[in-house]
């Protein structure tokens, strides 16, 4: 079977539900997704690895024989998660096109290897999702396990990271991971899958068309005939119809675009910006000079380097500013504590020459 090439359409979308439930679930889903002419690839859940004991766990084997049919009938290629060796080898025997693997494997390296080793020999497609903890060098580790098993057509999901407490998302997206992740690997697709960030159908929109202005690859979306009946993660599904709604209502953005007109405007701000970020640097650079003159003074003197009065009031100014310069107070709040905590560092420095 031909390899399935990831970077062959852009964007690339995956969509199917959650898990395969029943023969007719699967089959009709699949049929009313691929009727939409809007999907790439088709998916569904047929191990589902559950928080808890005693929820639904996927149908197993049979799901693959469904999914399978549904390819037959739709003529669309169809990807599943594989945690195991074992799951590896019925998916392979099932012909799937594509494989990934899911965020709490890629965090356990003792499972992307044996992955790894059930793949060796084969060219299918693997997309690795993010692990569940926020570190990329997990993901860059199972990325390079699957390539080192000899797989050569490799990409990335995007799915949030875990996070403790009440949020707008079940997985906290940390985009700026996800940024430094293509960083560190560009030459690797990336699918969003706004399912698993939002945990419910309200964000899904904003989320995908997020990693559309990003220039994200493509998008894994997950669908069902009837949401409100699935077995597992009901919330977050949607309709064939609505997909395609969605689908029809994102904007993909191009990397640049090739008119002179364009190059000028970018170019003349991006000159405006040099200039600002060069100001920049030398206001800190100043307000730096003058925390290390603090700093020997208060050594002088023997007084704490941690003031924390005085750190309130400086935050709390800019935090009644930050409406009036049009920042957001989180953005402000960030550049601060991270202005303050280099401070804090020069000065204990200081104190301990
Ligand atoms: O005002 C001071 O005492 C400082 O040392 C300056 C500064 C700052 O960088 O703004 C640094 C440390 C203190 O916790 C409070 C403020």
């Amino acid at each position: 079977m031909k390899t399935f090439d990831l970077k062959a359409k852009r964007p690339l979308i995956i969509s199917g539900p959650c898990s395969a439930e029943t023969e007719e679930q699967t089959i009709e889903t699949c049929k009313q997704i691929a009727a939409t002419g809007m999907v790439d690839v088709l998916r569904a859940g047929i191990w589902k690895p559950r928080t808890k004991p005693g929820s639904f766990e996927g149908v197993g084997l049979k799901g693959l024989a469904w999914m399978s049919e549904a390819r037959k009938e739709t003529g669309l290629p169809f990807g599943l998660e594989v945690a195991t060796a074992k799951h590896v080898e019925a998916a392979l025997e099932f012909g799937a096109d594509m494989l990934w693997i899911g965020a709490r494997s890629t965090g356990n390296p003792f499972s992307v290897q044996e992955i790894a080793d059930a793949l060796k020999g084969t060219d299918i497609t693997v997309l690795v999702k993010n692990p569940m903890t926020p570190d990329l060098d997990l993901w860059v580790g199972a990325v390079t396990r699957i390539r080192n098993a000899g797989i050569k057509n490799v990409g990335l999901i995007h799915r949030g990271f875990s996070a403790y407490g009440a949020s707008l998302y079940r997985n906290n997206p940390m985009w700026h991971l996800a940024i430094e992740m293509r960083s560190r690997m560009p030459e690797l697709p990336m699918i969003c899958d706004p399912s698993h960030i939002c945990g419910n159908r309200t964000y899904l929109q904003e989320v995908a068309q997020k990693s559309a202005d990003l220039y994200y690859d493509g998008l894994i979306l997950e669908s069902h005939i009837c949401p409100a009946k699935a077995w597992s993660d009901a919330s977050q599904q949607v309709t064939p119809s609505d997909l395609e709604t969605l689908l029809r209502s994102i904007v993909w953005r191009q990397s640049t675009a090739d008119t002179p007109e364009f190059h000028d405007a970018l170019a003349g701000l991006r000159r405006q910006i040099d200039q600002i970020d060069a100001e920049l640097f030398e206001l800190l650079s100043n307000r730096m000079r003058v925390s290390e003159q603090i700093g020997r003074v208060k050594k002088q003197n023997n007084v704490a380097v941690l003031q924390g009065g005085r750190w309130s009031s400086i935050l709390d100014k800019a935090m009644a500013q930050a409406p009036q310069l049009g920042l957001s107070a989180e953005f402000l709040k960030t550049i601060m504590e991270a202005i303050h905590l280099e401070s804090i560092n020069l000065q204990n420095k200081i104190m301990n020459e």
